[in-house]
């Protein structure tokens, strides 16, 4: 009997595809993350993770199918709309502004999410859950990669100040341009996002160690679909995950 009492999962992909033109670059991802779970998307160059994201977050919109949060369909809302309802997420590439104080981006980050009064307590207690809080009126552009890092979660942790912040987290390479004596702290801090905090997580991240050390289930992307999905053991063991990396470092 199916249970109805269950809650939905916090995100569902159904049959997911984003083409442009000919060029089908997302197809048919069918792919459900439930309440406080961490997923690592892997994948060769150019499989379609970021474009993944986009569509997730609501930066590109889907030529076909559905991405539901918590049982209601979002693909049709405006990015900001998508992170009102509980869509955080990091980019690739850093996005700190060079000459704004750490305190001052999670302020800034607080009232694009709709806070009206933001206290330096505040900005506080989010940059301490990143281990910043020592780094508050420095200028982001002395910061180091693995701290910049840090400050962009902290900004996606802002609306915290006043409310729950992101149920969903989408972090794209967490550790891209880390130093390596950096990435266990920042290791740390998103393990404590997720189970201290119960924050689902879905990241990119090529660095097989760091997906190990976090992530409960990992999907592989190849070609713009899903080529497995399961255990990190599971899909490590995998023969069609190993082909697809014939030539690169899984
Ligand atoms: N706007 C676009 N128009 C046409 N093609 C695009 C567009 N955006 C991405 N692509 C193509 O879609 C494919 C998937 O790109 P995407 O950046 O999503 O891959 P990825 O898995 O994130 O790669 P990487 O690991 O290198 O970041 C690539 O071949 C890319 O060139």
């Amino acid at each position: 009997m199916t249970d109805t009492t269950a809650a939905p999962p916090v995100l569902r992909l159904d049959r997911l595809s984003w083409s442009v033109g000919a060029v089908h670059i997302v197809q048919q991802i069918e792919l459900s993350l439930g309440e406080g779970e961490f997923l690592a998307l892997i994948g060769p160059n150019g499989a379609g993770k970021t474009s993944l994201f986009n569509l997730i977050s609501g930066v590109t919109r889907p030529t076909a199918g559905r991405v539901e949060l918590d049982g209601a369909a979002v693909h049709t809302l405006p990015p900001h709309r998508r992170a009102r309802r509980g869509i955080g997420r990091t980019f690739q590439s850093s996005s700190v502004f060079p000459t704004m104080t750490v305190a001052e981006h999670v302020e800034l980050a607080a009232r694009a999410a709709g806070v009206r009064r933001v206290t330096a307590a505040d900005t506080a207690r989010v940059l301490e859950r990143v281990r910043l809080g020592h780094r508050a009126a420095d200028e982001a552009a002395g910061l180091s990669h693995g701290d910049k890092r840090k400050l962009e979660l902290a900004m996606l942790l802002a609306p915290t100040v006043a409310g729950d912040g992101p149920r969903l987290m989408l972090l794209d390479e967490p550790m891209a341009g880390v130093a390596s004596e950096e990435t266990a702290e920042l290791t740390d801090v998103i393990r404590a996002l997720h189970r201290e905090e119960g924050r689902t997580v879905l990241m990119v991240e090529h660095h097989m160690d760091i997906v190990l050390g976090l992530a409960d289930r990992v999907a592989v992307m190849h070609h713009g679909t899903l080529l497995a999905v399961g255990t990190p053991a599971a899909v490590m063991a995998d023969r069609a995950v190993q082909e697809a990396y014939v030539g690169e470092e899984l």
